[in-house]
């Protein structure tokens, strides 16, 4: 799959670079280049400095125009694709998405998340334009560590709840239209293919094997959920995500990882029955997902730090007015703190 990317970018463009980071360029860089050349197309890469901040998207924009590419590909994670669809915002040309782990649904949308360059969440950047070819090869996601294939379900998980939420609310999908039923119902596919097929996904992603579940999966965790949450909306999970963000300790989590704490507190702000959130806590579980903050570096969270992550996370520019009612901090504040105990009171039940 990754060799037939030459095939397809002929129709983009003539001169192309990849821009990936060293793990990413020793994974695939030789491959692309040579399937890149072997159809005509010039092919250079450059490596990504792993933030999809402004410094460095205008790092990358300075290359590309200084060499006359007209096709930027991004490769690796949410970072690297947010990344190039940044710069080709900028510089024009075409932009192809190569995910090479199923670990965000980044790689199908028309936005970028970007970053400070120390990692605290700054803004969504939208654009008129989609990834003009989105290249996944299911046996490089297969192959990738099991943590960013258990991520990518987190974040496809969590798609559900708030494209349900915005639905139910009326309000806003991520490129400010009203939700439609197709986004919504894309994002319960994602949903149910999710609890179908995650488990034994993660099981043979661990084992390194392709199957059809895996396949199902990073469907589900880019496709799926990248239309589900754009068409559909986000909503309390993701803006919690952000809200974590602020908080240094957090860093070393995931998106996915954070996000998933983010459902949890959204089912627990929304006021969702006890079966209902325990049984979430144990699908989470089941998948290695974290469900508390301790989970995702907050050991012994202290109120002034929830606090931070309520305020960010309540910001009026924020997804989470998408809920069916209207959310202040203290509430964010006080289902984080109560998520974080039902995440430790099922986990102990299980041990
Ligand atoms: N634009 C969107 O619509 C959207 C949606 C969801 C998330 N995001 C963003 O995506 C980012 C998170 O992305 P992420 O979780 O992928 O993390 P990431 O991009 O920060 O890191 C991915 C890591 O995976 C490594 N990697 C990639 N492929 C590999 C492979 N095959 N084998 C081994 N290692 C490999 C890379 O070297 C890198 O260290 C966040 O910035 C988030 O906000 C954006
Ligand atoms: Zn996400």
């Amino acid at each position: 799959m990754v060799d037939d990317i030459g095939e397809h970018v002929g129709s983009l463009g003539t001169a192309c670079l990849l821009l990936a980071d060293d793990v990413v360029l020793d994974l695939v860089g030789e491959r692309v280049v040579q399937s890149l050349e072997a159809a005509d197309i010039e092919a250079e890469t450059l490596e990504f400095n792993g933030e999809s901040s402004e410094t460095e998207i205008q790092r990358v924009a300075d290359v590309v125009d200084g060499r006359g590419t007209d096709v930027i590909v991004g490769a690796g994670g949410g970072k690297a694709l947010d990344t190039a669809k940044a710069v080709r915002e900028e510089t024009g040309g075409a932009m192809v998405s190569m995910p090479t782990v199923a670990s965000t649904d980044s790689p199908t949308s028309a936005l970028s998340v970007i970053y400070s360059e120390h990692g605290e969440f700054e803004e969504y950047r939208f654009y008129d334009q989609h990834p003009d070819l989105v290249l996944l090869d299911t046996a490089i996601v297969a192959g990738a560590p099991t943590r960013f294939f258990r991520s990518g379900v987190a974040d496809g998980l969590a798609t559900w709840f708030e494209a349900d939420a915005t639905y139910r609310s009326g309000g806003q999908n991520v490129v400010g239209g009203t939700p439609t039923r197709a986004g919504h119902r894309l994002a319960k596919l994602c949903y149910e293919t999710l609890r179908d097929h995650a488990l034994s996904a993660v099981d043979a992603v661990e084992e390194g094997a392709v199957t059809e579940s895996v396949a199902a999966v990073a469907e589900a965790n880019t496709l799926l959920s990248g239309l589900g949450f754009e068409s559909g909306g986000l909503a309390a999970a993701h803006s919690v995500h952000n809200g974590l963000t602020q908080l240094e300790e957090t860093h070393d989590a995931t998106h996915g990882e954070k996000v998933n704490v983010g459902t949890v507190t959204q089912l627990v702000l929304e006021g969702r029955e006890d079966g209902f959130v325990e049984d979430y806590v144990e699908f989470s579980l089941a998948l290695g997902l974290p469900v508390t903050l301790a989970d995702i570096g907050l050991d012994d969270a202290t109120t002034a730090q929830l606090d931070t992550v309520a305020e960010a996370a309540c910001d009026p520019e924020e997804t989470i007015h998408n809920e069916p009612f209207e959310v202040t901090p203290p509430m964010v504040r006080d289902a984080l703190r109560t998520a974080d105990r039902i995440g430790r009171r099922v986990g102990e039940r299980q041990s």
